[in-house]
């Protein structure tokens, strides 16, 4: 739905120049969330900017619901943006128009008649729980309410695609939590793609199906949730789920278990205690539900050397568990 093709995208002039962007391909499948993460200044912001090409980059190609946008006219443009909604951080709301007037404000420049823009306006303020705060000024609503005014005006050109540049960055956790909730709600109930920036990590874990980490303009690993939380060795996995780990005692030996799918319900640990009579300390464990199936990683602490414990390991191993030695 959205593929980034090689984009580049340079800050600055002959004295001093950023590689905002260097090389970036992505493709977010239709209908998935898809969370873009990185430190401060890692590209993220001007990621987003280029789907819509608020951003154009220098170099690359971006691909929108097959039309390539980079290759494009103006009035081209001007229709295949109304197809891409927006969210951000500060919601951009205009003080001076009421909450309706706010989302026909996105109306306006489609084309829609007066009254189809009232009603548009009314079924998405429905839609997003505002319908009692249609007569409203912004100053008067919540963040979490500007915030879903600015999810009903993003909305109400029908598109098919959503941005949001950390949308509920300035929002409290539980604020963000009912936020999170809606952009589920309408991504599943109107089949909208997501792609979103977030420095959050909770964010991602709560409602992402996939994710990239983005490094000095740089993605550095990408994948779905599902298969990076088992990916051994996954910076994402192990910044998004992690072990929580204590330090072992010297002299033992440290295993890292990854689960996924059936694995995850199975009494992996009381066996290997009960068979190879070990008295095994689980040091951290992580284990999540994602897309309905259970994944995660324990690390545990065997007593002995990693040659005194090869045969529980292998054991382990024969009952398709992947298992790491960490020391
Ligand atoms: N308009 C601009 N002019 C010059 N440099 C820019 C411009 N926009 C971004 N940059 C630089 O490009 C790099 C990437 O910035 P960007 O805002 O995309 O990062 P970010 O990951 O979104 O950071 P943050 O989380 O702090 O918003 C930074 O070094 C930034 O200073």
């Amino acid at each position: 739905m959205i593929s980034l093709h090689s984009v580049s995208k340079t800050f600055g002039d002959h004295t001093r120049s950023v590689a905002a962007l260097d090389d970036v391909s992505l493709d977010v499948a239709r209908g998935e969330i898809f969370g873009v993460v990185g430190q401060s200044g890692a590209g993220k912001s001007t990621l987003i900017r280029t789907v819509n090409l608020l951003e154009r980059p220098d170099a690359g190609a971006v691909v929108v619901d097959g039309v390539d946008l980079t290759s494009i006219g103006s009035g081209q443009l001007r229709l295949a943006r109304q197809k891409i909604g927006m969210i951000f951080q500060h919601f951009n709301l205009l003080s001076s128009r009421t909450v309706r007037g706010n989302v026909e404000l996105a109306l306006e420049v489609t084309g829609a008649e007066r009254r189809e823009r009232r009603r548009r306006a009314d079924e998405i303020l429905d839609l997003v729980g505002l319908t009692d705060k249609a007569e409203a000024y912004p100053g008067q609503l919540s963040g979490g309410q500007k915030q879903r005014v600015g999810i009903a005006r993003a909305l109400a050109a029908e598109p098919t695609v959503l941005l949001s540049d950390e949308a509920t960055s300035a929002l409290d956790p539980e604020t963000t939590r009912s936020i999170l909730e809606l952009v589920r709600t309408i991504n599943q109930q109107l089949g909208l793609t997501v792609l979103l920036i977030t420095h959050e990590m909770d964010v991602v874990k709560t409602i992402c199906d996939s994710a990239a980490l983005l490094e000095s303009g740089r993605i550095v690993e990408h994948g779905p949730l599902v298969e990076l939380i088992s990916r051994p060795g996954s910076r994402l996995a192990a910044d998004l789920f992690p072990l929580g780990a204590v330090p072992p005692h010297a002299g033992n030996t440290v295993i890292d278990i990854t689960f996924s799918g059936g694995s995850a319900d199975r009494p992996v640990i009381a066996q290997l205690a009960r068979t190879h009579g070990l008295d095994v300390s689980i040091l951290g464990a992580v284990i999540e539900t994602i897309g309905g199936s259970q994944a995660g990683r324990t690390r545990l602490e065997l007593p002995g050397s990693a040659a005194a414990n090869a045969a529980a390991i292998a054991d382990l191993r024969s009952q398709g568990l992947l298992v790491e030695v960490a020391a």
